[in-house]
C-alpha cells in the first residue's frame, strides 16, 4: 500500500496586485515505503510548493494528498502536529540547525517537544549520532561542524522520531561532491531501511542515485520513471509515544536559549533589576523611615499603660475646618480657642466626665484606672531656686506610665508632702544639686496663678527623646487639693488605663479609638507622621516605577529582536512539530525568566545598597533608615516577573503565528 497518494493537487498563490499563480496544477502521484524519490526540475518549477504541501507545512491546496487514507487538508490541527512528530522528517539544504544547541540537543528537539523524558531523549540522539559517525563531536555546537558534519546532524534529526517519510528540500545544494556521495549514500540508507524519501534536487547526477525520479515543470510532472529497485533490509521500527510539551519542557528549552545570549540577558536583568531596587528601595526606605519615627515618639514608657485623651484636638480641628469653608470667622476663632484651651488644660471640653470613665473601665483587660492631669503652659509656670528662675512647659500628675527608668535621681513624689518631680534639664539649669532642695514654684491652676513651696524629689527624663520638654509632676491628689483651696475643681484631662498582660496593651489601645478617645499627644503625632510618611513613601514608589515601564519596553524589543533573530528556528520548530503554544511557551518562559533574573538581581542590589545606606545611617543618626522586608522582596520579584511576562506577550504571540515556510525560507 503506498505510503502517499496525490491525487489531482492544485496549488494557488495569491498575487501581490491581484489575482492568483497557480503554482501547482494537478499533480498524481503515488509513493511507496523504501522508495528514494528525486524530484526534478527548473528553477520555479514548484518542487519546494509540493514539498511544503506534502510536508504538512502547508494545508492551502486542492485535491488530495492522502497519508493512511486521510487527506492532509482534512486534518485537525493535533492530527498535523501529529503529522510532523511522527510521520515526517525533514532536511533542508542549509541544514537549518539551531546554533546554540548542542548536537544531542539539536537532534533531540524533535523529542523534547514531544515530551519525551530526557534520559530517553539523550540515549536515542547518541545512538543516532554513532549512526551518522558524529558520536565524539555530540557536544558541540553546529558551527564548530563542517557543511557535509551538519548535513549528518540534520538526518539524524530527522530519523529522530522514526517517521514513514523523509523529504529532503536539496540536501546536497550546499555540499562540494565528495561530501555529496557520502550523504546521499545515508539519505539512501535511509530508503533501504523501508522509508519513503523525496529528495527536491536541480542536479541530474544527484536523481541518479535515486530508485524513482519524478520530473516536474510548471507544476506539472512531465515524467515519472523507475530507475532501480532498493534491496530493503528489515529494520525494526522505534516506538515513539509522542505527546505534547508540558511547561516544565519550555522553561528548560527556554533557560538553554537564554544561555546562549548570556551577556545581553544579563545586562537587561541588570537594567530591569535597577528599576525594581528602586521600587523595592523606596518601599524600605518608608518603611525604615517609618519606624524610626514611630520609635523616637512612640518609646513607650512602660508597655502596660495607655493614656487616654478626649479626643477634642480632632474635634476642634474639624469644627475650625467646617467654620473655614463656611467662611465664618467668629467660629474659626472659636474653635481654635477650643483647641488651644484643651491644651492648656482650661478646657471643659477635654475633661472626663464619668459615664466617660465607666466607658473606659468596661475595656476588656483593663486592670486600673488612673485619673491625671496635664497642662501646657507658656511662661505660666515657673520654678525658682536662690533667685534663679526656669519655665515649665508642662504641668503633669505623676502616673502609672512613668517607668522606673525615667526617674533618675530620686524617687516619684508622695501625696500629702509637697513634694515634686521636675526634668532633670529644668533641674540642671537651676542647680547641679537640686535633689532634696525645696523650691518656689508659680503654677497656673486653671484661671490662677499661685506661688508655693515644693520639695524636689526626683529628677525626670523621658524615655522618649521627643518627650524631652520641661515637666514638673505632682500627685493627682495634691494638684486636686491646691485647686480646691484656690477655689476651683480639678477635673481630670488624662487618664490613664494599666492592662492586665502587655499582650493586651494594643488590643486596649485600639478599644479606646473605637469608643471614640483619642491615645498620647507622642501616639497623634506619630499617627500623622505616618500618614504623610506613607503617601510620600507611595508618591516616590510610583515615580521609581517609572523605570518599570522603560525597562518592559526594553524586555519588549530585546524579546522582539530574539524573534526575528530565531525566525529559523521557530520554522524548524514548527516543521517538527511544535504547535503555536509551543513556541508562545517557550518565548514566554524566557521573558519570565529574564522577569525572575531581574527580579533577583533587584533585590540583591537593594539588599547590598541598603547596607552602605545603613552603614552610613548607624554611624550619623544612629539608626538604620533601609528596613527591606521579606515582603519587599517578593513584592520585587513578582513585579518583574509580572511586567516581563505582559513585555512578553506581543513578541511570544508574534512568534507563535510566524508561518513555518517563510521563517524556514528567512535568510
Ligand atoms: N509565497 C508565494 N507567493 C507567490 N508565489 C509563490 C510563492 N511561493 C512560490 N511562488 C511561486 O510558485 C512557483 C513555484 O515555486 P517553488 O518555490 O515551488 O519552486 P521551486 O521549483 O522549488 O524553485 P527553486 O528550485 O528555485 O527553489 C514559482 O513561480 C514561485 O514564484
Amino acid at each position: 500500500m503506498a505510503v502517499l497518494e496525490l491525487k489531482n493537487v492544485k496549488k494557488y498563490y495569491k498575487m501581490p496586485g491581484g489575482g492568483q499563480y497557480e503554482a501547482l496544477r494537478g499533480v498524481s502521484a503515488k509513493f511507496n515505503a523504501g522508495e528514494m524519490v528525486a524530484i526534478v526540475g527548473e528553477s520555479g518549477s514548484g518542487k519546494s510548493t509540493l514539498m511544503n504541501t506534502i510536508g504538512g507545512l502547508d494545508s492551502d491546496f486542492e485535491g488530495e494528498i492522502l497519508y493512511e487514507g486521510k487527506n492532509l487538508r482534512d486534518f485537525s490541527k493535533a492530527e498535523m502536529v501529529n503529522y510532523h512528530k511522527k510521520s515526517i522528517g525533514f532536511i533542508f539544504q542549509n541544514f537549518n540547525l539551531i546554533p546554540h544547541l548542542d548536537l544531542i540537543d539539536n537532534v533531540s528537539i524533535a523529542m523534547t517537544l514531544s515530551n519525551i523524558d530526557e534520559s530517553v531523549r539523550r540515549e536515542r540522539a547518541k545512538e543516532l549520532l554513532k549512526k551518522v559517525g558524529l558520536e565524539e563531536h555530540m557536544y558541540k555546537k553546529p558551527d564548530q561542524l563542517s557543511g557535509g558534519q551538519k548535513q549528518r546532524v540534520a538526518i539524524a534529526r530527522a530519523l529522530v522520531n522514526d517517521p514513514d517519510v523523509i523529504i529532503a528540500d536539496e540536501p546536497t545544494g550546499a555540499l562540494d561532491a565528495e561530501t555529496t556521495d557520502v550523504i546521499l549514500n545515508m539519505i539512501r540508507e535511509i530508503a533501504v531501511e523501508g522509508k519513503l524519501v523525496l529528495m527536491v534536487t536541480h542536479s541530474d547526477k544527484v536523481a541518479s542515485h535515486c530508485s524513482r525520479v519524478l520530473r516536474i515543470d510548471q507544476g506539472q510532472i512531465i515524467s515519472d520513471q523507475e530507475q532501480v529497485k532498493l534491496e530493503h533490509k528489515q529494520e525494526s521500527r522505534e516506538e515513539i509515544q509522542v505527546h505534547n510539551m508540558n511547561m516544565w519542557k519550555a522553561v528548560k528549552l527556554a533557560f538553554k536559549n537564554m544561555k546562549a545570549k548570556l551577556g545581553r540577558n544579563a545586562l537587561v536583568s541588570t537594567g530591569m533589576g535597577i528599576g525594581i531596587m528602586s521600587v523595592i528601595l523606596m518601599l524600605s526606605l518608608g518603611k525604615g523611615v517609618t519606624s524610626y519615627v514611630s520609635d523616637q515618639m512612640n518609646t513607650y514608657s512602660n508597655p502596660l499603660v495607655t493614656e487616654v485623651h478626649k479626643n477634642t484636638t480632632a474635634k476642634a480641628r474639624s469644627q475650625s475646618m467646617s467654620a473655614m469653608q463656611q467662611n465664618n470667622s467668629a467660629s474659626v476663632a472659636k474653635a481654635r480657642q477650643q483647641g488651644i484651651s484643651s491644651l492648656t488644660g482650661t478646657s471643659s471640653a477635654s475633661a472626663f466626665s464619668d459615664k466617660d470613665l465607666k466607658k473606659l473601665k468596661k475595656i476588656k483587660h483593663v486592670s486600673k484606672i488612673q485619673k491625671g492631669f496635664t497642662a501646657l503652659s507658656l511662661g505660666g509656670n515657673q520654678v525658682t531656686f536662690k533667685k534663679k528662675s526656669a519655665s515649665v512647659i508642662y504641668l503633669n500628675t505623676v502616673n502609672n506610665s512613668i517607668a522606673k527608668s525615667e526617674v533618675k535621681k530620686g524617687r516619684l513624689p508622695k501625696s500629702g508632702s509637697n513634694e515634686i518631680m521636675i526634668d532633670s534639664g529644668t533641674a540642671d539649669t537651676l542647680s547641679k544639686k537640686l535633689l532634696g532642695k525645696t523650691v518656689k514654684a508659680k503654677l497656673q491652676l486653671g484661671t490662677k496663678t499661685i506661688t508655693k513651696k515644693f520639695k524636689v524629689v526626683g529628677l525626670y527624663e523621658s524615655a522618649s527623646s521627643a518627650g524631652q520638654m520641661s515637666t514638673l509632676f505632682l500627685t493627682y491628689k495634691d494638684l486636686k487639693k491646691l485647686f480646691k483651696d484656690n477655689g476651683s475643681t480639678l477635673k481630670a484631662n488624662v487618664v490613664y488605663l494599666t492592662s492586665s498582660d502587655k499582650k493586651y496593651t494594643s488590643d486596649i489601645k485600639a478599644a479606646v479609638k473605637d469608643k471614640g478617645f483619642s491615645g498620647s499627644m507622642q501616639e497623634q503625632m506619630t499617627e500623622m507622621f505616618d500618614s504623610i510618611l506613607n503617601v510620600l513613601t507611595y508618591v516616590l514608589t510610583a515615580i521609581a516605577a517609572v523605570s518599570l515601564v522603560v525597562s518592559a519596553i526594553m524586555i519588549l524589543v530585546v524579546l522582539n529582536i530574539s524573534v526575528v533573530e530565531r525566525t529559523q528556528e521557530i520554522g524548524v520548530m514548527k516543521a517538527l512539530g511544535a504547535r503555536r503554544k509551543d513556541i508562545r511557551r517557550i518565548f514566554s518562559s524566557e521573558a519570565f525568566l529574564l522577569g525572575l533574573a531581574s527580579g533577583i538581581v533587584g533585590v540583591v542590589l537593594t539588599g547590598l545598597l541598603s547596607l552602605a545606606i545603613n552603614h552610613f545611617t548607624q554611624s550619623a543618626f544612629d539608626a538604620a533608615v533601609v528596613t527591606m522586608t521579606p515582603q519587599y522582596a517578593a513584592i520585587g520579584v513578582v513585579v518583574s516577573v509580572v511586567i516581563s511576562m505582559i513585555a512578553g506577550i506581543l513578541p511570544s504571540n508574534h512568534a507563535s503565528k510566524l508561518d513555518p515556510i517563510d521563517a524556514l525560507r528567512k535568510e
